[in-house]
């Protein structure tokens, strides 16, 4: 199949990589990197084994692929898509983004709904245009519209590929995973740092918990995605000591190598993260729900801080949100 991935970052390249392992002729849209790409190409080694790919690199597409893939933070979705949209009218997308409705907001950039979505639970780190190293394994769970045809392509060049009985159900899931993105990315710390920090753990766990409870509130029925699941979420909601349980396992499936996790490799480039559709996703559900985030809230603008500054926060400045009894 004519793949086309647009975003050939961590998740991007990654995925480039082992869909051209698989045999398939793929084109990536990329930005910054591209001369890197056109020049070197992307290796891609760690836990789904090591393969150096050349594929064919563009600024934007003229001609349908078969299948797309989007792979940009959220908040770069409409500036990747706009200028292959018309490349992309009839062409079925995955988007491989977190958050809530990721793959909602393509489907209106693009104009129709042949977008499914698509959540890894795997450590990708790419913060060197090319190289995209795996850190941790995980699964890919992925739903939606399409969701039948990208799983079955993916399961053909990766491992633990799974189709999600209810996408929103997993998104909430993995909007719950994510809530512990933001300590790691204001303080400057790998998220297993912050597990090993009884404040920070705390905090992280405190971040958690209201992700759990906005996600009980919604009514919407919980689907496992890596190590979160319906139970996880009861775990969460109980109290913030039970619920440090979850981000310390988490860690630890995360291994040896540190795992900055994506919205701190924004930050050590240099560019916007998508925190506010992590942890402002959090506070917005919060709210709609007659719930207050004050945790997530405040992760929010610590971390808008350090996009500012380019510096990150002092841990007391965290650990300040949810301090230890
Ligand atoms: N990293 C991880 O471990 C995980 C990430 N995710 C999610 O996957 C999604 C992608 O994240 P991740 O791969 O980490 O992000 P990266 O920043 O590593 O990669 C995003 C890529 O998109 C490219 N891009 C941005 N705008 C455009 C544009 N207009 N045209 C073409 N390319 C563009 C960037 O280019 P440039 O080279 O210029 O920066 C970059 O290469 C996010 O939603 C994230 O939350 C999910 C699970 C794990
Ligand atoms: C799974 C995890 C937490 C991996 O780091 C991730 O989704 C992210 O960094 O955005």
């Amino acid at each position: 199949m004519r793949i086309a991935v647009l975003g050939a970052g961590a998740i991007g390249g990654c995925l480039a990589a082992l869909l051209d392992a698989a045999g398939h002729d793929l084109v990536v849209v990329a930005r910054s990197s591209a001369p890197v790409l056109r020049a070197h190409g992307i290796r891609l080694e760690g836990a789904f084994g090591t393969h150096h790919a050349h594929p064919e690199v563009v600024d934007a597409l003229t001609e349908a692929p078969d299948v797309a893939i989007l792979a940009t933070k959220t908040i770069d979705s409409a500036a990747a898509l706009t200028p292959s949209r018309a490349a992309l009218a009839d062409v079925p997308v995955l988007a491989v983004q977190n958050g809530l409705d990721a793959h909602g907001r393509v489907a209106r950039i693009l104009g129709h709904d042949r977008v499914a979505a698509g959540l890894g639970t795997w450590a990708a780190n790419a913060l060197e245009p090319g190289v995209v190293r795996i850190t941790a394994s995980g699964e890919t769970v992925v739903g939606g519209p399409e969701g039948e045809r990208f799983a079955g392509m993916l399961s053909g060049a990766m491992p633990h590929v799974r189709r999600a009985g209810s996408i929103e159900g997993a998104q909430w899931a993995k909007l719950c995973v994510n809530a512990v993105n933001a300590v790691p990315a204001a303080v400057g710390l790998s998220m297993q740092e912050v597990a090993a920090a009884p404040a920070l753990l705390r905090v992280t766990a405190a971040a958690m918990r209201e992700a759990a409870l906005a996600a009980i509130a919604s009514g919407v029925a919980i689907e496992r995605v890596g190590s979160v699941g319906p139970e996880t979420i009861g775990t969460l909601a109980a109290s913030i000591e039970e619920a440090q349980a979850v981000p310390r396992r988490m860690a630890a499936t995360f291994g040896d190598v540190p795992n900055l996790g994506s919205t701190q490799q924004s930050i050590r480039k240099g560019q916007p993260t998508e925190v506010d559709d992590l942890a402002g996703a959090i506070v917005e559900a919060s709210a709609r729900l007659g719930l207050d985030a004050p945790v997530n809230a405040g992760l929010v603008a610590l971390v808008h801080e350090v996009e500012r500054t380019g510096a990150f926060v002092a841990p007391e400045r965290v650990a300040a949100l949810a301090p230890l009894p």
